[in-house]
Order: structure tokens, then sequence, then C-alpha cells
């Protein structure tokens, strides 16, 4: 067991060790969503440009206000159009929207305007600067608003057109190759003969490079020979930033990836003290990044999350951020500590973690019966109602 390395050194290592694959393009805004900016975008212009009525109502100087007084409305203003300096003594009718005039600071709500005659009286009264929004509430000329390396959200769609930006830089899509290994695979389609299973990691890794922004352009599968993995992987090095495989990383005489990678490339590290994914494999070929996940479903899974996830983001320029943990107590007790970081599948109950019956590596319906993770750290027992960090699977 000494000679598995910890999952946060594992973490760092595979992240230190990763650099940006991809080049950039310059797409219209519209066509960017999800996309990573490569660069930091500082706001052109003030947003709002104008000071602006927050509300329906009347436009004054604050100065001129008096309780009881009578305004005579000296103008109209709807939003689009160009005001006149509001006449000193006089309010002005005014629209959500709609530029303030010069020489007026507040606006009054029209629900609180009594209008007799050509006159309006306010009560009750105002603060000086109501309802008015000043020229750049939203965003100041200069302000650095998007960095690169976030990945564009319909939000920040809104944010830069609003900046009235049309054209944005940003990173190429990562090219993902995927390589699934094993004798007994066949792909869904097909009817199973006996010792066959159904392929479900390469399914299962490409809805995950896809939901994570990346793209799959190349997926294969190799026979458990060291030729096949040899033929799949020279084809993915042709057309891939960064590879991905499932299976034969273990001690098995029908592993053969980690004897391939030592043969094509050189291995960065192989074996973490985490449950379950221990024989994950970190290697890079002819300077392309590669990570071989373990074949047991969920330990598949488990490893993309953690690293795969994280070697991902940073080959496509992303910045790379770690999940969020939220303390959460345990429902449970467990007197027997492993040496490894374990990632329990778990649902939230009355507030407290409550790990699935099925914690088997070769089970997936326990990870989608189940809401995240549950951290327990190598060497840690678990007690009742102490906290725990739990990540829900949305966070990755
Ligand atoms: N003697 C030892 N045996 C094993 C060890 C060990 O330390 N000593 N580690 C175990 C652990 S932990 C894991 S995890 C697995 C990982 O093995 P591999 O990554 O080499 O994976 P395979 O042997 O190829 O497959 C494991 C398991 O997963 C199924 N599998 C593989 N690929 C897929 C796929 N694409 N779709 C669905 N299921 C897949 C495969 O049929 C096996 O049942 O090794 C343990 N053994
Ligand atoms: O690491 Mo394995 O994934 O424990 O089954």
């Amino acid at each position: 067991m000494s000679s598995l390395l910890a999952f946060e050194e594992a973490l760092t290592a595979i992240e230190q060790a990763a650099s940006v694959r991809v080049k950039t393009e310059t797409l219209p805004l519209t066509k960017s969503l999800g996309r990573i900016l490569a660069n930091n975008i500082v706001a052109p212009i003030n947003v709002p440009p104008q000071a602006n009525s927050a509300m329906d109502g009347y436009a004054i100087a604050y100065q001129d206000w008096q309780d009881g007084k009578a305004f005579t409305v000296s103008q109209r203003i709807a939003a689009g159009q160009a005001p006149t300096p509001l006449q000193t003594g006089t309010c002005a009718r005014i629209f959500t929207g709609a530029i303030l005039p010069a020489g007026a600071d507040t606006i009054i709500m029209q629900e609180n305007a009594q209008i007799e005659a050509e006159q309006v009286c306010f009560h009750p009264s105002p603060q000086q600067s109501d309802n008015v929004r000043p020229s750049g509430q939203d965003m100041k000329q200069g302000q650095t608003i998007a960095f690169a390396g976030q990945k564009l959200s319909a939000m920040q769609i809104g944010l830069l057109a609003s900046l009235g930006i049309t054209q944005i830089t940003v990173f190429t899509p990562l090219k993902v190759g995927i390589l699934t290994t094993g004798d007994e695979l066949i792909p869904a389609g097909s009817s199973l003969k006996s010792g066959q299973i159904y392929n479900s990691n390469g399914p299962m890794l490409a809805a995950l490079v896809s939901e994570a922004g990346h793209k799959v352009t190349c997926s294969l599968h190799a026979a458990d020979t060291p030729e096949a993995t040899e033929q799949a992987l020279q084809q993915l090095i042709k057309e891939c930033d960064v590879i991905l495989s499932s299976g034969g990383v273990s001690v098995g005489e029908e592993d053969h990836v980690k004897g391939v990678l030592e043969k094509l490339g050189t291995l960065h590290l192989w074996k973490i003290a985490i449950k379950p994914g221990k024989p994950l494999v970190h290697a890079s070929l002819e300077g392309i990044p590669f990570l071989g996940l373990p074949g047991n479903p969920s330990s598949t899974l488990v490893t993309f999350h953690w690293f795969a996830r994280l070697l991902l983001s940073v080959c496509a320029g992303a910045q790379a951020t770690r999940p969020e943990a939220y303390k959460i107590k345990a429902g449970f007790n467990r007197h027997r500590a492993i040496q490894r970081d374990e990632f329990l599948r778990v649902t939230i109950r009355q507030g407290k973690a409550h790990p699935h019956a099925q914690q088997s590596s070769g089970a997936l319906l326990a990870a989608c019966e189940s809401q995240g993770y549950l951290h327990i750290r190598a060497q840690e027992l678990v007690k009742e109602d102490q906290e725990y960090d739990f990540y829900p699977f949305h966070s990755f």
C-alpha cells in the first residue's frame, strides 16, 4: 500500500504536468455558449451608458422638493428618447429605462404622485437619488468583467451583449480520444454471448467528455493484446489532443495498457490511494497527455470526475477549479479504516449522508441512485454526526 500515491499529491501532479493544448479562434458571441474565453474582457463602455430611471414616475431636482409643493410637468421622456435639461422647479414625466434629464437627480414613482389639473404633488417625501440607475451601475468602462479560462455561461453572453460585443476569442475545442479495452466487451446493439458484457465505459466517457464541454474526435476499442492496444494508441496520438482509456491498467496478464505506454511514451504515475480507482495511470505519448482510467465502471466514473476532468480543463485552456465541498454529517458509523481515500456514493436524507448499500466498483446503478460522493480520508473512521466533505455529482 505504501507505494500508492496520495490522492491530493496525484491531483496536483496531474494538474501541474498539464498545459494548454488548443489554439484560439474568434466566433460570433451568439455561438460561444460553453466555450472557453482565451482573453480577459475589459468593458469598453459604461453599462448603463447614461443615468436612467428605474421606475415609471417623475424626475425632479431634489433641491426643488418641498413638502406639499405642486410641480408643473415640463416634458415627457420615454425610454429611447433624448431629454432636454430640466427646467428649474418643474418635474419631468419619465418611464423606466428613460434617460434622466440634465439637472434631475431623483425619481419619484408614480404611485407616490397625486395629479391635480396640470400639476403633481408627491407624498411621501423622496430621498435624494431615489430610483436613479447611475451610469456604470452595472459595469464601468475599463473594468475587467470576464477572465481568460472562464467557460462562457448564458448570463455572461447577456453581459457581453450589454457591452455591445459581437465577436469573442475563445479556445478551439479540445479533441479528446477515447480507448476502451477488453475482450469481453461488445457494443450495445449486438446479443451477448457467454462471457461477454456490454461496453458501458465507452458511451459513459464520451458523455462525460461532452458534458465537460470538450469534443470526442475518436473513440476506439482494443482487444486485450499489446498489438491491438498499440495500434489504437498510435491512431489516437495522430488525431487527438488528449487521450483517455478505460481498463487494462491493473496487474493481470491481460492488462496491456501500462506496458504499451512504457514502450510508446513516458509513464508519470500509476496507482493512487483512492477507492474506487486505484490503478489510475498517467503518462504522455509523444507529448500528448494520457490518462488510463481503471475499467470497473464506478472506478472510471470517480477517476474521470476527479482526475480526467481536471486534466481536460487545463488542456482546454479552462480555469482548473476543483469542485466545492459541502460539510455534511454522516448518518452512519464505520469502525474500520482503510488505507485509501474513499469516495462513497451517498444520498442525503434529513441532512445526513447515507451510503448506498452497493459500493462495488463494478456497480453503476448505485451511483445513479446516489446524489454525490462522501469523501472519507485514508485511515479515517466514520462517526455518525461528524462532518465530512460531500461533493454533489452536479458540481463535477
Ligand atoms: N490482483 C489484483 N487484481 C486487481 C487489482 C489489484 O490491485 N490486484 N485491482 C483491482 C482494482 S481496484 C480495479 S479498479 C481493477 C481495474 O482493472 P483494469 O483497469 O485493469 O480493468 P479491467 O481488468 O480491464 O476491467 C475491470 C472490470 O471492469 C470491466 N470493464 C472494463 N472495461 C469496461 C467497459 N468499457 N465497460 C464496462 N465494463 C468494463 C471489466 O469487464 C472488469 O470486470 O482491477 C482489479 N484487479
Ligand atoms: O480501485 Mo478499484 O476501483 O477499488 O475497484
